[in-house]
């Protein structure tokens, strides 16, 4: 007997079992990760969405804190074909409703030949098709959640003592894994709040200004942007993710909502100046569409959207996947070797041509 429902903008309902109850809302979207559960349920980028596994058992290595991007469960709510009790029971206690026995597969193609959509979830005992319609109802589209930034970012300032250069991170959402990427180089990191202002900047005095990660429509993330608009030029600028396409929108570019979006761990990215791929994990659902004054150097082997950007005149350099490889290939870890080496006056910024 099914005893979670989830109602879908196509007018479907979509039958499951409760893993951990409760009621959401969200943006559905999936992630063809095999591995790696516990670092995308705790990625701050799935604030507000509702998590879909594709691959059909999550789960089957336990739940371990070490591997925790950050102190809280983001997706609103969570999918999949079989959840074990490990999953179940850490979801349970972090409050976030979860549910299985669903046909996965039938459900990512569904988001595939509509889009990411919305959906309203109901899971527990007494829930039913109605609950779930209730939350669909009210949940707002993705680029309408404007203090998105202010639900996964730090509210004050918080530093990591380092020996190397001095790097001023803006939390948009950032993965814990890109702060240890950077202090394991020795960087000193600043983690400054999503809105932080040009004093707080001043504040740190920084080497290197770095935009991260985050969830929702980059649109959101206004005092970043003015931020990468007030130092472009004085300070060498790096960004991941989110942070590319806010550094993309500064400097006269743009950015658009993908279809479903790319969320996994082999998405292929061939460099333009050495015609390499490197596999990467993503989790994004917006895009660069004009990357304004910066040159694209790397692009997605499947559909060609731009998977870095750099500029040698302006001092920047971004990647719209996720470097830190948590979880994920380490194919592009020298990427942080390159953000700690912008600090380095004789720096060299290689772009295609
Ligand atoms: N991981 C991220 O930073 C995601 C960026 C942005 N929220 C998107 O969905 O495209």
């Amino acid at each position: 007997m099914p005893d979670a429902y989830l109602a879908l903008e196509t007018g479907d309902v979509v039958e499951a079992r409760t893993r951990a109850p409760g009621t959401a809302q969200g943006e559905l979207v999936f992630t063809t990760a095999y591995t790696g559960y516990e670092e995308s349920l705790t990625d701050p980028s799935y604030e507000a969405q509702v998590l879909t596994f594709a691959y059909p058992l999550i789960g089957n290595y336990g739940v371990r804190e070490e591997r925790f991007e950050d102190d809280r469960v983001h997706p609103s709510a969570v999918v999949a074909r079989e959840l074990t009790d490990d999953v179940a029971d850490w979801l349970t206690a972090e409050g976030v409703p979860a549910v299985d026995h669903v046909d996965t597969r039938d459900l990512v193609l569904d988001i595939r030949d509509r889009g990411a959509m919305k959906v309203g979830i109901a899971a527990g005992p007494d829930a039913t098709p109605e609950d779930a319609k209730a939350e669909l109802d009210t949940c707002p589209h993705m680029s309408d959640i404007a203090d998105i930034g202010a639900q996964v970012s730090v509210d004050e300032p918080v530093h990591y003592e380092g020996s190397g250069p001095s790097v001023a991170l803006v939390d948009c959402g950032a993965k814990g894994s890109i702060v240890d990427s950077l202090t394991a180089r020795d960087a000193d990191v600043t983690v400054l709040p999503y809105d932080a202002t040009p004093e707080d900047v001043e504040e740190v005095d920084p080497d290197v200004l770095f935009i991260s990660n985050g969830p929702g429509d980059p649109a959101n993330f206004e005092a970043a942007e003015g931020l990468v608009e007030e130092y472009v030029g004085t300070l060498p600028l790096a960004g991941i993710c989110l942070g590319q396409q806010v550094i993309a929108r500064a400097l006269g570019g743009s950015t658009e909502k993908m279809a479903f979006g790319h969320r996994g761990v082999n998405q292929p990215v061939r460099d333009l100046r050495t015609d390499k791929v490197v596999m990467t994990t993503q989790n994004h659902g917006y895009t660069v569409a004009d990357p304004g004054d910066l040159d694209v150097t790397q692009v997605n082997v499947n559909d060609d959207t731009p998977e870095g950007l750099d500029s040698a005149d302006l001092d920047v350099i971004t990647r719209q996947y996720h470097p830190e490889a948590n979880p994920g290939p380490h194919d592009s870890l020298d990427f942080f070797d390159d953000v700690v080496d912008l600090a380095n006056p004789d720096h060299e910024i290689a772009t295609a041509d």
